[in-house]
């Protein structure tokens, strides 16, 4: 990182402007795809001890495209960025210049879903691992999920308990969602609360979320919520997922007894498409509130975790061109993975919703480079090991989640250049279009 002095929370005010990170050691040699030779140094993270200092390189990620650059860091801020050709040249050593070729200098990452389980669950994964397995990754700045943690997010007092549980601990800028519930659906003080205690927007599930005091909330409660979101202009993000026993065989239902539990096309077929088209489209028939001159214009519905590029993104897209504010993201595991490659009993890859086949991969993959996914979040969730139940590898019964946020860049920059995409799309899906969401004005190029 830029700078050692990150341990602060910032909910409001955000002051590291754009540029200031992803500079450190991980992301230069991460994306050095040519030269790396030209590193004028490689001995680690020294910057950290560093307060002013400039770093040069062929290949920064600006607005206008990517280009030779000096860019200048005081304190947490970049405070200039000129041409490298008129860069002022280093004297006496002050402020430090590091020259680092060619690799790329970029944005730092913006990941929008990470389950940071402190306090309650800190046993899971508290702020400290968490924030710096996110810097570890190249991701800056993360916003974290109400749930999981214990009590959950739902209180503008829980939030107080959250903050208070991340204090000296943060590696990342961190910001927070509050949890929309039935309990608080329908009572616009509570989450004005929330939002005036900080809160960057709701997350809500159309389905059991696996933590008891986390209920799923209807559409029509979150409709309800819109007029409030609408007043704040802020976000309410949902796990899009509605439960229809109807579409699960028999035997797969809670409480029937399981048997091949270890093939994770059991766990699949326990999570059918069918739950998350139905989810994004009573999502998108709820958020055309959010039009120009609707009920709740200025709110804004956002769809977690994609992994059906075919009609549930349809029904975004169709949102879109009417004039709903709508986004959607997918995560890097569907962008890695695929469902008949996991193997038997390895509970590693369970999730929800699960990993579709490579087919919805690559659908995934086209969506999000012709634009129509908005941005990538890892969803981030880690549990303990305990929890995963890799000995009896029974994808019904193992906590449901992928912690990876250290892999984000990599992940998608590997899979990602090999279909075509460019530096600058992958700067646009990972930091300018979260930055938009998330409210983070300095960040958005
Ligand atoms: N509670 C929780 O973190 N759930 C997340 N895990 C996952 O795989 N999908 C989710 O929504
Ligand atoms: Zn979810
Ligand atoms: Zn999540």
């Amino acid at each position: 990182m830029a700078s050692g002095n990150l341990f602060r929370l910032l909910l409001r005010g955000w002051n590291i402007p754009l540029f200031v990170f992803t500079v450190g050691c991980t992301l230069v040699y991460l994306l050095n795809f040519e030269n790396a030779h030209v590193l004028q140094r490689n001995e680690g993270c020294s910057l950290l001890s560093e307060t002013h200092f400039v770093l040069y390189s062929k290949r920064v990620v600006t607005p206008a495209g990517i280009g030779p650059y000096a860019v200048e860091v005081e304190g947490e801020r970049i405070i200039s960025m000129t041409k490298r050709s008129e860069a002022p040249k280093s004297a006496g050593g002050k402020p430090r210049v590091l020259d680092y070729g060619n690799a790329v200098i970029m944005p730092g990452l913006i990941d929008a879903h990470v389950h940071i389980n402190e306090p309650g669950r800190t046993e899971w994964e508290g702020f400290l691992t968490g924030t710096m397995a996110a810097a570890a990754g190249g991701t800056t700045t993360i916003v974290d999920m109400p749930l999981n943690n214990h009590p959950t997010t739902t209180t503008k007092e829980h939030l107080e308990e959250k903050k208070e549980a991340a204090k000296g601990k943060l590696y990342v800028d961190t910001g927070f969602w509050g949890g929309l519930v039935p309990e608080n659906a329908h009572n616009a003080s509570v989450l004005e609360d929330l939002f005036e205690a900080g809160a960057l927007g709701l997350k809500a599930f159309l389905c059991p979320s696996g933590i008891d005091d986390f209920p799923a909330v209807t559409a029509k409660q979150i409709k309800a919520s819109l007029p409030v979101l609408a007043k704040y202009r802020r976000p309410v993000l949902v796990h899009q997922e509605v439960t229809d026993p109807s579409a699960v065989p028999s035997d797969l239902m809670p409480g029937e007894p399981q048997s091949n539990a270890r093939d994770y096309m059991r766990y699949l077929s326990s999570r059918p498409l069918s739950w998350e088209r139905e989810g994004v489209r009573q999502l998108m028939e709820v958020a055309k509130d959010t039009k120009p001159g609707g009920v709740a214009e200025g709110a804004h519905v956002h769809v977690v975790h994609l992994t059906d590029a075919e009609d549930s993104l349809d029904h975004v897209k169709a949102a879109k061109a009417e004039g709903s504010s709508v986004t959607v993201e997918t995560c890097p595991h569907y962008l890695s993975f695929a469902a008949e490659d996991v193997p038997e009993g390895a509970t590693q890859y369970k999730c929800a919703p699960p990993l579709r086949d490579a087919r919805h991969r690559e659908l995934l993959w086209k969506a999000l480079l012709n634009g129509d996914i908005d941005m990538i979040t890892t969803d981030h969730s880690p549990s303990t090991l305990a929890l995963k139940l890799l000995e009896e590898g029974d994808f019904l019964k193992a906590w449901g989640g992928i912690s990876g946020i250290q892999f984000s860049l990599p992940a998608t920059w590997s899979h990602g250049h090999a279909r075509g995409m460019t530096i600058e799309q992958l700067s646009k899906r990972w930091s300018t279009v979260p930055a938009k969401m998330v409210n983070l004005p300095r960040k958005v190029l």
